[in-house]
C-alpha cells in the first residue's frame, strides 16, 4: 500500500466512494443511503473537498479556469484539500465513528492520490507523512463504468461546472485510479449497468466486506 493511513479501531464503520467525475459515486451513495436507512441505520454521508473548500478561489481557479491555472502553485491546492480533509475527519468523520455510527465518503484520500499522479506530482513527501493521521475507511469502492461512459455522462450534464471535461487530464487519472485501486485495495464495481443492477453489486459487496451492515 502507498500510502500510510492508519487502521482506525473505532465502533463505527467508514466507507468511502472513489471514482471519475459521472461514474456513479453520488447517485450509489443516496441508493445505499436510502438502504441503510430503510434497515434502521442511518448514515452520515460527508464529502471531500467540503464545499468550503469548493467555493475557495484557489479550487475554483485551478479546477474550473484553466486560463487562470498558471497562477495557482498545485501544492498549495493540495495543502487546501489535505488541510480540508482532516478538518472534515475532524468535525464530522471521526466524531460519528466514535459514537458507532455508520459514515460514507464521497470522495477521499485516493482521489487526491490519482489527481496528485495524474498532474505530475507524485513524490510529495510530506503529502505521504500527513496521511499517518489519515484513518484508512473499512470499505473503499472505485466506481468504475469504463473511461468513456462516464465522460459522457458528464458531457451530457447542463451546468458547466458538472459538465467540465480536460480529456488528456482525465485519460491519466483514469489510468491513475486503476493503479491506486490495486495499490490500495480498492473494490472495483460496474456502474455501467441500469443503477438497480449497480447498487444489488453494491449491496452484495457490502454484506460481503462488512457483515450486518445491511439488514
Ligand atoms: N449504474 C449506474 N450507477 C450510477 N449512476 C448511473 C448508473 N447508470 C447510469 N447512471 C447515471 O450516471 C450519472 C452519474 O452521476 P453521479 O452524479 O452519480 O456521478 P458522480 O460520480 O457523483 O459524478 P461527479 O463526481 O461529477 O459528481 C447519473 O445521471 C446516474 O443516473
Ligand atoms: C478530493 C480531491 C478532489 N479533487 C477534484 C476532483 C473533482 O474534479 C473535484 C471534486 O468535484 P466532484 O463534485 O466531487 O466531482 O475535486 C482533487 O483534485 N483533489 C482531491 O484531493
Amino acid at each position: 500500500m502507498a500510502l500510510p493511513l492508519y487502521d482506525h479501531d473505532l465502533p463505527g464503520t467508514f466507507i468511502a466512494f472513489c471514482g471519475m467525475d459521472g461514474s456513479g459515486k453520488t447517485s450509489l451513495i443516496e441508493g445505499l443511503s436510502k438502504r441503510l436507512a430503510s434497515g434502521g441505520v442511518e448514515p452520515v454521508v460527508t464529502m471531500q473537498p467540503s464545499r468550503y473548500a469548493r467555493e475557495s478561489p484557489l479550487f475554483t481557479r485551478y479546477i474550473y479556469h484553466p486560463e487562470e491555472r498558471h497562477q495557482v502553485d498545485y501544492r498549495a491546492l493540495i495543502c487546501l484539500l489535505t488541510s480540508d480533509r482532516l478538518q472534515n475527519l475532524h468535525e464530522v468523520v471521526l466524531p460519528a465513528l466514535r459514537e458507532g455510527r455508520t459514515v460514507i465518503t464521497d470522495r477521499y484520500v485516493f482521489t487526491a492520490l490519482a489527481q496528485m499522479r495524474a498532474r505530475g506530482f507524485a513524490n510529495e513527501e510530506w503529502f505521504f507523512e500527513i496521511c499517518k493521521h489519515v484513518p484508512r475507511p473499512d470499505l473503499t469502492l472505485l466506481c468504475d463504468p469504463g473511461f468513456q461512459v462516464s465522460q459522457g455522462r458528464v458531457g451530457r450534464r447542463t451546468d458547466w461546472r458538472d459538465s467540465y471535461i480536460e480529456a488528456d487530464h482525465d485519460q491519466q487519472l483514469y489510468m491513475n485510479y486503476q493503479i491506486v485501486a490495486d495499490e490500495e485495495g480498492l473494490v472495483r464495481f460496474d456502474t455501467n449497468l441500469p443503477v438497480e443492477e449497480s447498487l444489488d453489486l453494491l449491496y452484495g459487496i457490502v454484506n460481503d466486506r462488512l457483515p450486518n451492515l445491511l439488514s
